[in-house]
Formats: C-alpha cells, structure tokens, sequence
C-alpha cells in the first residue's frame, strides 16, 4: 500500500465490517477496489481470535484496520487498552491502521506497532458537527505529523461552500511530503470525494450495500467516475492495467 500511496494515483477504498467477508472480499478483489478498509469498530464481536480471521478473509487485498472511537463516531465500546491489544494484534497482517489524533493515551503506541510491521500509519481527526477554520486544521495536520503519521487524514462536516473551500485550502497549502486524506462529510461535500483527488488527497471512501456516512457515493459510481476523471486511475483499471 506504501508504494500505492507513494505512486500518486487515486486510490478507493471500500469500508467492510464482518458481515459475509469472504463473499465481500471476492467482490472487492473482483471490482478493483484498491484498499479494505476493516470498520472493526462495527464487527459483530472484537474478540482478537474473531477478527485476525476476518483481516484473513482480505488477504490479498491492501487492508486498512480502523477501530474508530466513540469519541470521533465510530461503534467501538470498549477500553483503550483493548482497542490498542487490537491494533498490535492485526498490526503484522494490514497495510496501514487508522488512529485518531486525539486517541492520546494509545496513539504512540499504536503508531509504533504499526511502524514495526512495515503498515502505514493513518492518523485522523473527524468533525461530524462543523468544519473548523483552516488554521485550526493546520494546527491539526502539524500535530498529526509530529505524532508521527505517514498520512493525515481530516474528514468534516461541510454545510457551505465556505467549508469545502476551507478543506480543498487544506491540500493546497499542504507540504511537498505531507501526504494526506481530505474529505468533506454530508451532502455538501459530496463533490469532494470525486474531486479532492485531483488537489492531492490520497483516498476516497465508498461503500457497497448501505450508504455508512451521508455524502459518500458507493464503489460503482465512484469507480466510473475516477475512471472518467482521472487518466491514471483509468489505466491502472483498464483490462492489462497495473
Ligand atoms: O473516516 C472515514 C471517512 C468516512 O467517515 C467518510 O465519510 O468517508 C468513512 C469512514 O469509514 C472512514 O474511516
């Protein structure tokens, strides 16, 4: 996934929890998608035994293992202890892990484990409420960066024009070796999913089946729409592509 990230071509990503992920592996690896990102925070049960074997299911595919907190939106009801158990038990078999910035008491740890394995590390911060001004989210990207993340990723709210501005400034003002996941959250926002690629945003995030999170478009009309928009994109996925 490192030499994906690195190449520059935009990558969609697929959020999976651990319903039928045999089935929706075969799929994905069928459809070209280009990362499972493993919502473990959504898995029906988090018991390490149960979810090494789903990461299993993906083998093939680059894995991205998020185990998002309450906190920042996500499903995940136990202790940071456990979260961080997870983290260093799918550590050695993903590609890369998402961790929130303000997971502070596991956040180095979960970096380091990441880090031993050779997986990149994604560290986040979401707003599902507002977008907050951009020297705030540059403030963000900088800690992000000196907590050591391979990647940044910000993923806001937009109810404006203003507030998708405000993110596309975001990847415009970004440095040359700060790689970054922008997205503008909610119907607003939309746009940027298809859009924000083009200003340098590494991933895009879709689905299959029900729609997780207002404003995403699902795998298929995402997928064609990058294929049109994106010459790169469209190579690599045309029959013979790489
Ligand atoms: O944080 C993100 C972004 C997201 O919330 C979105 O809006 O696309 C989808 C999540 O699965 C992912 O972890």
């Amino acid at each position: 996934m490192r030499a994906l990230v690195d190449g520059g071509v935009p990558l969609v990503a697929v959020s999976f929890d651990d319903n039928d992920c045999e089935r929706a592996a075969r799929e994905a690896l069928a459809s070209g998608v280009d990362v499972a990102e493993l919502r473990i925070d959504r898995f029906s049960r988090t018991d390490v035994g149960h979810v090494l074997e789903k990461v299993h299911a993906f083998r093939g595919l680059p894995v991205l293992a998020t185990v998002r907190s309450a906190v920042e939106g996500g499903g995940w009801g136990g202790t940071e202890e456990e979260r961080l158990d997870l983290f260093r038990a799918v550590a050695p078999l993903v590609d890369a892990v998402d961790v929130e910035l303000s997971s502070g008491g596991i956040l180095t740890d979960v970096i380091s484990a990441a880090r031993a394995h050779d997986a990149l590390s994604i560290v986040s911060y979401h707003n599902f409420d507002h977008t907050p001004g951009l020297d705030s989210l540059e403030a963000i990207v900088r800690d992000a960066e000196t907590a050591g993340a391979d990647i940044v990723k910000i993923s806001t709210m937009a109810t404006s024009g203003t507030d998708v501005k405000t993110l596309a400034s975001l990847l415009l003002n970004a440095g040359e070796n700060t790689q970054m996941i922008v997205i503008a959250m909610g119907a607003t926002g939309t746009a940027s999913r298809i859009f924000f690629p083009a200003l340098g945003s590494r991933l895009t995030y879709t689905f299959i089946g029900h729609q997780p999170t207002s404003g995403q478009l699902d795998f298929a009309e995402t997928f064609a729409l990058m294929r049109k928009f994106y010459p790169e994109f469209d190579r690599r996925k045309a029959p013979g592509g790489s």
